[in-house]
């Protein structure tokens, strides 16, 4: 298969689109991907990383109120789909994948107008503008949340998941070992991050918390996210950190460390939803309050009705909060293996092949 996936600017638009090249490359080994991002997300790091092939439009996100900027969105836009189109008549591909993100938005109507197959894939339970505005013009619809099905035209949505659980169950059985991170594989590790890009509240909470995590008999693997670890350093210089605590910028090749993780901290975007729910981890979820509709606070409900996650809500979270909810978690083994199980239940292990049926039906229709 010839294909095009373009999803960008957050890790959690563009790591289940990574999981399903990887699974469509098991499938069809010859299968030919060009992946177009926006020349400023994180995927100018992941997706060369990945070993694949990069092209990059320039787009930005339109204001939700009258700006000016708007104009300059909508020129962009244009220019966008322009050079988009050259790209999909250069490449041929047999369809074109979405993941969200502005330059998804591009990339997917330039498809649909050259009478390529279209896919788009919404991670989350509030749909997102940019699928919101392709609903119209693609061929199929992936979702993983039930909750998205309203919001788009009936006829064209499958329910899948998120392919990035797939990537995830299948390296359950990782043997990655903590000691590269000068870590014990002896002692439970408690794992924090606040999304791809780290959250401002979530660090200023783990600093807090710093001092009595390095008294504790667990361990605590921290990220800052990239942009916001020089900031936490400087937080730290006169803070004792213990050698049972590492703070790094990004945790790179997560599906191999977290099945190695006791308990997790995290915001509650979809994908890491997706992610803790494919291995059963027992979690302890932040929504964003920042974020479309509160779409955050939507995807931790789902789990907490469940008892397969505890949360905190941002007006909630300080250091003490944290720590009391983390203790509760990583003190008591019974109390984690019980939500492990409730976080399992909800997981979705075949998303990717189902994903991969969809593309197939979106060719085969084009085909009739
Ligand atoms: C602020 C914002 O707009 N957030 C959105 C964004 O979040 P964001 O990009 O943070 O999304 P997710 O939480 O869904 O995904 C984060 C991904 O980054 C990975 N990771 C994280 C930290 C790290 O150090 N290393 C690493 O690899 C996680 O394992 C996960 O795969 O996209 C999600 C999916 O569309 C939405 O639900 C979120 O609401």
């Amino acid at each position: 298969m010839r294909i095009i996936v373009s999803g960008g600017g957050t890790g959690g638009h563009i790591y289940p689109a990574l999981a399903l090249i990887e699974r469509l490359k098991q499938v069809e080994p010859d299968t030919q991907v060009l992946y177009v991002g926006t020349d400023r997300g994180l995927e100018n790091k992941i997706v060369p990383a990945a070993g694949l092939e990069l092209k990059v439009l320039h787009t930005q996100g339109f204001k939700r109120s009258l700006s000016l900027e708007n104009f300059k969105t909508a020129y962009l836009f244009l220019k966008a789909v322009h050079d988009a189109k050259k790209i999909i008549r250069e490449f041929k591909p047999d369809v074109v994948l979405g993941t969200g993100g502005y330059v998804s938005g591009a990339v997917l109507y330039a498809a649909a107008k050259l009478h390529v197959p279209t896919v788009i894939h919404e991670q989350n339970s509030v749909v997102g503008i940019t699928n919101k505005f392709l609903s119209r013009y693609v061929d199929e619809i992936a979702i993983a949340f039930d909750a998205a099905r309203d919001q788009f035209p009936a006829a064209k949505v499958t329910m899948c998941g998120n392919p990035r659980a797939q990537q995830a169950a299948a390296n359950a059985n990782s043997d990655f070992s903590w000691t590269s991170y000068g870590l014990s594989d002896a002692k439970p590790v408690l794992m924090i991050f606040g999304g791809s890009q780290g959250a401002p509240k979530i660090n200023a909470s783990v600093v807090q918390a710093i001092p009595e995590f390095s008294k504790r008999d667990y361990q605590v693997v921290f990220a800052t996210g990239q942009k916001r670890y020089d900031q936490v350093k400087e937080a730290l210089k006169d803070v004792k950190v213990g050698s049972n605590v590492k703070v790094v910028p990004y945790i790179e090749d997560m599906p191999a460390k977290m099945p190695k993780v006791a308990c997790l901290v995290s915001r509650a975007g979809a994908t890491t939803i997706a992610e803790i729910t494919a291995l059963g981890i027992p979690t302890i979820l932040i929504p964003s309050p920042y974020v479309t509709a509160n779409h955050q606070v939507k995807n931790a409900m789902a789990l907490v009705k469940n008892g397969a996650a505890a949360m905190i809500t941002e007006d909630q979270l300080d250091g003490r909060s944290l720590l009391v909810q983390a203790d509760r978690l990583m003190e008591d083994q019974a109390a984690r293996d019980q939500m492990a199980q409730a976080s399992k239940k909800m997981g979705r292990p075949d998303a990717a092949d189902r994903l991969i049926k969809i593309l197939y039906k979106a060719i085969a229709d084009h085909q009739k």
